[in-house]
């Protein structure tokens, strides 16, 4: 079943005889345009248009397959009006800005506008193969520069300069960073998201890389914790404690697993060393066409695992003042287990 096919029976199921799509991963997702931020798609039952403007005539014409509309508005919504009508006309709820929502009500004032949030979140949780071999090619780019500028952190370097690094080797290869790299060393490792600055990395420190590539359109997420030399008995404990919490959620990912339950179980560990209030984020969160996507793994969560999903377990520790840790490997939900996708290699500290 297409891509569109499964958006329209959704569609029907939540009484929309159309859908405005806005979020540009969305728009990329239904079209192949990949300039999305520029786009927006309206789909209904018998049709489906792109909406760009003339910079990209060209460009939408040789990347969609979707007939297409070039214009700005208020000339795209006079266009789909005519398919908007009378309608029910479903919205992104969660990204449609409020005076977004307003152009469109003043724009088409005999349709009934009603927030659809989340429809072709839930079709891009599950991927199919093209996209699973997108998210496999950028992992295995992001393990190899992994692996080329691991031996580059020591003692007297600047973060900054491995970030760099990274960002230089994914660029050479095609691919950008999928978000600034994290480069957390010693006590800056109690930041989850201490993205690389101008300290020097010293002797005994642990060190928390964070990083993904974005390889045409699709993304993938890896963290890995080494040590400088020989850290503290307290760090290295901290360190295989959220090990074998990353381990063990790891193995328990197969296709049924309910994703709060996955939280529970790293965190249950976790708790069990004494690290219970030092694990600061949520379990994981689906990659591909965004880094953080459905679905989500934390103790909130309502989704259960399929297969074609692609998560991050991604456990960590956080003590301020001190350091931190955090081990996450990219996991593919198979037909009947896992796959871990992330390959680079997890050090004993
Ligand atoms: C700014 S993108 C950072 C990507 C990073 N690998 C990552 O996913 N970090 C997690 C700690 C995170 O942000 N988790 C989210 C889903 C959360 O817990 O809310």
């Amino acid at each position: 079943m297409t891509q569109l096919t499964r958006l329209r029976d959704e569609m029907r199921q939540r009484g929309l005889d159309a859908l405005w799509v806005s979020r540009p991963a969305n728009v990329r997702y239904l079209t192949g345009f990949t300039s999305p931020a520029d786009g927006k798609v309206l789909v209904t039952q018998d049709r489906a248009t792109l909406y760009t403007d003339a910079r990209y005539t060209v460009q939408a014409a040789e990347e969609s397959a979707l007939p297409q509309f070039i214009a700005r508005p208020p000339a795209t919504y006079e266009h789909a009006s005519a398919d908007v009508g009378r309608g029910v006309v479903g919205f992104e709820a969660d990204h449609l800005t409020v005076a977004g929502l307003e152009e469109l009500e003043a724009a088409w004032p005999d349709a009934t506008l009603k927030a659809a949030p989340g429809l072709v979140e839930e079709l891009r949780s599950c991927k199919d193969d093209r996209e699973i071999e997108a998210i496999r090619a950028a992992q295995a780019l992001a393990d190899r520069v992994y692996a080329e500028v691991r031996p580059m952190i020591r003692a007297g370097v600047r973060e900054a300069d491995i970030a760099l690094e990274i960002e230089q080797r994914l660029r050479r290869a095609g691919a950008t960073n999928a978000f600034d790299v994290i480069v957390a060393s010693g006590p800056r490792g109690a930041m989850p998201h201490g993205t690389a600055s101008d300290r020097v990395m010293q002797d005994g420190e642990l060190v928390t890389i964070d990083m993904g590539a974005c390889l045409n359109g699709y993304n993938s997420d890896m963290t890995r914790t080494v040590a400088i030399g020989t850290p503290t008995d307290e760090m290295r404990r901290v360190y295989g404690a959220v090990l074998e919490a990353e381990e063990a959620a790891v193995q328990a990912v197969k296709p049924g697993a309910r994703a709060a339950d996955l939280d529970a179980l790293a965190r249950g560990i976790l708790e069990r060393h004494g690290l219970a209030e030092a694990f600061a984020h949520s379990l994981g969160h689906g990659v591909g066409l965004m880094v953080h996507e459905a679905p989500g793994l934390r103790g909130t969560s309502e989704d259960v695992l399929k297969p074609g999903m692609l998560v991050t377990i991604e456990p960590g520790a956080y003590l301020p003042g001190v350091g931190g840790v955090r081990i996450e490997d990219l996991v593919l939900v198979t037909e009947d287990g896992y796959e871990v996708l992330s390959q680079a290699v997890k050090e004993t500290v």
